[in-house]
């Protein structure tokens, strides 16, 4: 430890460090993995009781979608995930995604978060990572 690392050595260790150490708090904040997984439900029942957005996943593999959702959310977040899920382009692609559309996702995740209280500075963190995907999602 108190040996200099060669340079290839420090290289490792920087590849497997944590995408953003900073941000570890903010993940514990919405309760871990357990926490992702109450969020996301009550953000699907949310997407489904919303006129907005219900007829795009009213036909959808929920389930499906609701783990993919946990994963991505867990990685952003630089939780202990992988996230296997298409990319967000191909997934929404000619779906017909407006800014209204999106708009409304987006309503519907916050009050998801303040019904399970995670901090307004952590859903800050999250919305932060999600708002710029607008650019591959609306497409209309
Ligand atoms: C930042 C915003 C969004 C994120 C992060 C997001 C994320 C995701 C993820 C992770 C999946 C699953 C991918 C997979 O199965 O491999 C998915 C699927 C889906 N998303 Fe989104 N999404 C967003 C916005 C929207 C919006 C605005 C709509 C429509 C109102 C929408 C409708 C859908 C539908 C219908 C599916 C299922 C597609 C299928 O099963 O073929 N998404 N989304």
């Amino acid at each position: 430890q108190d040996a200099p690392a060669k340079s290839d050595q420090s290289t490792t260790e920087a590849a497997s460090a944590p995408r953003d150490p900073a941000l570890k708090p903010v993940f514990d904040e919405f309760g871990g993995k357990p926490g992702l997984v109450t969020l996301v439900n009550d953000f699907m029942d949310n997407l489904m009781a919303d006129p907005v957005t219900r007829p795009f996943f009213a036909n959808a593999d929920r389930e499906h979608i609701k783990k993919e959702l946990v994963d991505q959310f867990c990685v952003i977040l630089d939780g202990p995930c992988t996230y296997t899920g298409r990319d967000m382009a191909s997934v929404h692609k000619g779906m017909g995604v407006n800014r209204t559309n999106f708009n409304a996702l987006v309503e519907d995740l916050q009050t998801a978060m303040n019904k399970h209280g995670v901090p307004f500075r952590a859903q800050n963190k999250l919305l932060a990572k999600l708002a710029p995907m607008h650019h591959v999602i609306i497409t209309r």
